[in-house]
Order: structure tokens, then C-alpha cells, then sequence
């Protein structure tokens, strides 16, 4: 850690203590007996650093068991749309605008709230939100490319166009409210909307969510991992079936919820901890794409990950299973529905309505068919790779470099490192702005360009390397059936 960075988490330690003095105030607490302490935490929990999973989150204080109530919430120290706009001037506001939806209203009442500085009586809350987010609303046509899968590159554009539309709603309703540069400009909405997106939790009295100070530091773990999830799936025919039920519906999806008898948020652990390490929350089951999305991150390793390759139109026809049924799972084998239906499509037509409940049931059909089922998908992953710009290999030399970029001392520096990457990395430098031969040290801008650029890369090296590993499950299977 440099010096200014050091200076940087001093006076963001300062800001924390602030801020668990406000949430105490407000009735937060870690402890069975909240009156006792002048701060919200400091019984079960402690903020932390995590610097590989989340960065800032929650430490175990002590051994937590699964299922202790680790935190409650008053619903007073909720951050709603209702709570904001006690203010009049903002309730009429709001009042005069119907159509928007719950949404954009909570982020014009949190905007609205930050233009208010250290008059909020939410600023020492404020002051600790991220001031810039990495979810797909805020991905450039750079990093968005970078991602290098159709569907991908579809779910940034959508998500910026998404975010666009909504802003230019909701502007009329900004202007009245006088918000100011930059909480006006497309910029403080990506902002906003990031905030809420990545932070907010359900409540049933709001569709937009709620701010939730303190629940909102807990970092995330997927769903999935525990393998109480494997019971009660012991009788089903085959693994297929027992990896998606598993993923889909036998886990607890979160672990916090706004219970009414405590009138309050409470949080629970889903699993023990010993002292000292990261409590963790299942936000809910998501695969990469739908974590940078909502959240601007992804897992390494993720369980619940699903892969989508194109298919034929016709494979569609044949078989009643949902598009988004048809995937690979992360470990490479291609999910149940998926297999099911290349199954029957690899049936000849005059067979298909006689056997259609044995593929329906997840049976093999015969073993020639199985052979060529595995084999089309072998040679669909190996062409879908052929024909991707860069080899996972150079995305993990690339990934290796990115990662050592905001170490360099100078723009200069990196230029020297980058003619490996040439091509790729001149976009970046034109999509940042900058001239290879700048003497600058990178600034928070470019700094959040590399964090969305990396983002990318990893999560197109995670797709690449599920093809391969299908590519490996179909051929073991092809070679013990034809052994
Ligand atoms: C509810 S906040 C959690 C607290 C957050 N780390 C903070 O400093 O305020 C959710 C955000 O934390 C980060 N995060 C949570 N879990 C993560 C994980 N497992 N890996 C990487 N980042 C994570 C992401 O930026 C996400 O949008």
C-alpha cells in the first residue's frame, strides 16, 4: 500500500466509526442487547477488508454458528423511496410524476439526498458509497466488445440503453428538483442506479428495494456451494437431473430478510464461521453475466454459471424446454434440458413422437445417438473457440498484464508492456484517451476503464474455458461408449 492510499484508509476508517455511530443511533445492532453499545457492531461482526472476495465486508468477531441472527435493521434505518421524501418538496415532486417507475424514483430521491451534502442526515451513510460502479449500465463500446460474446455484448447494450431511456424520463422531474452537475448528467444516474442495484434489498412494501445501512456491507457468496443441496434428489435417474435441481431449487436463496413480527431486516448465518473470517450473504442464484450486471463483479467459480452457444433454429422446434433451459454448466457438462433435446433432434424424424417421453425423462436414447450428441457438441464448442478474436491463453496473458498495469508508474510504461496485446490495447488507450507516450500517472477515470476492461476479459476467459472443459466431459463420454 503507497502513502496516499494508506492517508486514503485512514480517513475511511474515521468515516466508518462515524457512520456505526449513526446506524447505533438508528437502533442497528450486532448484539443481543443493542442499548449496551455506542456503535452498531463490535458483538459477532466488524468491518474489514477482504481484498480478493469483495474488498470491504464483514468479519466474524468470534465462532459464529449457522443460522445465529447476526444483524437486525430497524425498519426506521431503512433507506426507502418513502423514507427520502418526507422532504415536501421532493414528496410533491414526486407526486406530479406517476409514470415513472418505483425505480427511478427511489434514484431521483437518492440523488436528491446527495445533493443535500452534509445537511443529509444520511451523509455519514453516503459518504461510504462506491463512487463508481462496474455493472453493465456503466460499460463504454470498448469494454463491451471486449466482452467478445453476442449475447454478451447484447446485455451491455441493452443495460446502457436501459439506463439512457430511464435517465432522459426522468429528467424533467431532476431539473424541477434543481439537481446540479454532475448529479444530473447520465454520469450521477449510472451512479445512482449502480448504488441501488448493487446494494438494495427486497421489501414487500416497495418494488425499488430498500438501502439497508450496515446489511448492505455484506459481501457475496454464491448459492449452490453447500452440499446440503444434494438431498432428497438421491432417486433421481441421473446426474443431469441432480445438477440442476441442485442449482435451482433446493437452495435457500438468501439469507436476510424484512421480518414483520421484529419490524426489522434480519440477517442470519448461512453457514459457521470461525473467528476472523468473511460472513457472507447469498444475494441469489446468478451467473456471471447477471452478477456484472446487477453487482459490476463475477466469481472465478461459480456454481451456478450457465454457457449459452448458439444452436440451430429447429433444435428448438423439436423439443418444448425454455431457450434458457439450453446451456452448459460451469463445469462443462451441458444441462439437462440441453441434452434432452439434442437427443431427440439427433433422433430421425419418423422416431421422435414414439421415444420423445425417454429423452423427456433424461434416458439415453441408444448409444449411436449419444455418440453423435456428444459429438455435435464437441464440434460446436471447437468452433465457437476457433472463431472467437483472442485464445484463452492470451486472455489470461492479457489478464496478467491489465493486472499489472495500475502498477506502473506511468502511461509510458505501459506502452512498453502492451505490443503483445496490440491490437486490444490501443482501443483501450483511444477508448481512454490517452497517447501511449503520456507521462501521467493513470487517473480514477482510467483506473475504472482497466477494473471494466479486466472484468470483461476474465468473464470471456471463464466462458472459454466451460467450451473446453464440455469439449473434455463429451469426449470422455464419446470414448467410453465407443471403448
Ligand atoms: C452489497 S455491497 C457489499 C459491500 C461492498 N464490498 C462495499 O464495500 O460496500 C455489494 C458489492 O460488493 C462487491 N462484492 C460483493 N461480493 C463480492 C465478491 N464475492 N467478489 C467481488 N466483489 C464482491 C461488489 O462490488 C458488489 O456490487
Amino acid at each position: 500500500m503507497n502513502h496516499s492510499d494508506a492517508r486514503a484508509r485512514g480517513q475511511e476508517e474515521e468515516e466508518v466509526k462515524r457512520f456505526l455511530k449513526l446506524a447505533a443511533g438508528l437502533g442497528v445492532s450486532d448484539s443481543e442487547n443493542p442499548e449496551s453499545s455506542c456503535s452498531s457492531l463490535g458483538h459477532s461482526l466488524a468491518v474489514s477488508y477482504f481484498p480478493d472476495s469483495g474488498g470491504r465486508g464483514l468479519a466474524a468477531l468470534r465462532p459464529i454458528s449457522k443460522g445465529e441472527l447476526l444483524l437486525r435493521v430497524p425498519k426506521s434505518a431503512l433507506i426507502t423511496t418513502h423514507s427520502l421524501s418526507k422532504d415536501e418538496t421532493l414528496s410533491l415532486a414526486l407526486k406530479a410524476h406517476p409514470s415513472l417507475s418505483p425505480a427511478q424514483l427511489f434514484t431521483v430521491c437518492l440523488l436528491y439526498e446527495m445533493s443535500k451534502g452534509k445537511a443529509s442526515p444520511w451523509h455519514p451513510y453516503l459518504l461510504l458509497l462506491p463512487r463508481s460502479y462496474t455493472t453493465l449500465a456503466a460499460f463504454g463500446e470498448f469494454e463491451t466488445q471486449a466482452l467478445q460474446v453476442d449475447y454478451a455484448v447484447w446485455a451491455a447494450h441493452k443495460a446502457v440503453s436501459k439506463a439512457e431511456y430511464e435517465w432522459k424520463q426522468a429528467s424533467t422531474l431532476m431539473k424541477e428538483l434543481k439537481l446540479k452537475h454532475p448529479l444530473l448528467t447520465f454520469r450521477g444516474w449510472i451512479w445512482a442506479t449502480g448504488t441501488i442495484s448493487s446494494r438494495t434489498l427486497h421489501i414487500p412494501w416497495d418494488e425499488a428495494g430498500c438501502l439497508c445501512p450496515v446489511g448492505d456491507l455484506f459481501n457475496y457468496a454464491a448459492p449452490g456451494e453447500d452440499v446440503n443441496g444434494y438431498e432428497n434428489v438421491d432417486n433421481l435417474q441421473n446426474d443431469y437431473a441432480k445438477d440442476d435441481l441442485d442449482t435451482n431449487h433446493f437452495q435457500r436463496l438468501t439469507d436476510a430478510a424484512y421480518e414483520a413480527d421484529a419490524a426489522a431486516y434480519c440477517f442470519y448465518a448461512k453457514q459457521n464461521y470461525k473467528m476472523g473470517e468473511q460472513v457472507l450473504l447469498s444475494y441469489g442464484t446468478y451467473t456471471n453475466l447477471e452478477l456484472l450486471e446487477h453487482y459490476g463483479f463475477l466469481l472465478e467459480d461459480n456454481p451456478n454459471e450457465k454457457v449459452f452457444i448458439p444452436l440451430e433454429l429447429d433444435i428448438h422446434c423439436f423439443s418444448s424446454w425454455p431457450k434458457d433451459s439450453l446451456y452448459i454448466h460451469q463445469n462443462g457438462r451441458p444441462s439437462f434440458a440441453l441434452t434432452s433435446a439434442l437427443r431427440l433432434w439427433a433422433t430421425p424424424p419418423y422416431q421422435r413422437k414414439s421415444i420423445g417421453h425417454l429423452a423427456y425423462s433424461g434416458s439415453q436414447l441408444s448409444q449411436g445417438n449419444e455418440i453423435s450428441v456428444m459429438k455435435w457438441i464437441a464440434k460446436k464448442c471447437h468452433a465457437i473457440l476457433k472463431d472467437m478474436p483472442t485464445s484463452i491463453e492470451e486472455d489470461k496473458s492479457l489478464l496478467s498484464f491489465i493486472e499489472k498495469m495500475e502498477d506502473f508508474d506511468n502511461l509510458w510504461e505501459w506502452g512498453k508492456a502492451a505490443s503483445a496485446f496490440g491490437g486490444e490495447f490501443c482501443k483501450f488507450l483511444k477508448a481512454s484517451g490517452l497517447k501511449s507516450d503520456d507521462e501521467l500517472i493513470p487517473s480514477g477515470r482510467t483506473k475504472m476503464l482497466i477494473d471494466r476492461w479486466k472484468l470483461a476479459v476474465q468473464w470471456r476467459r471463464i466462458y472459454k474455458k466451460v467450451l473446453v472443459d464440455c469439449i473434455s466431459h463429451c469426449t470422455d463420454i464419446i470414448n467410453s461408449l465407443s471403448g
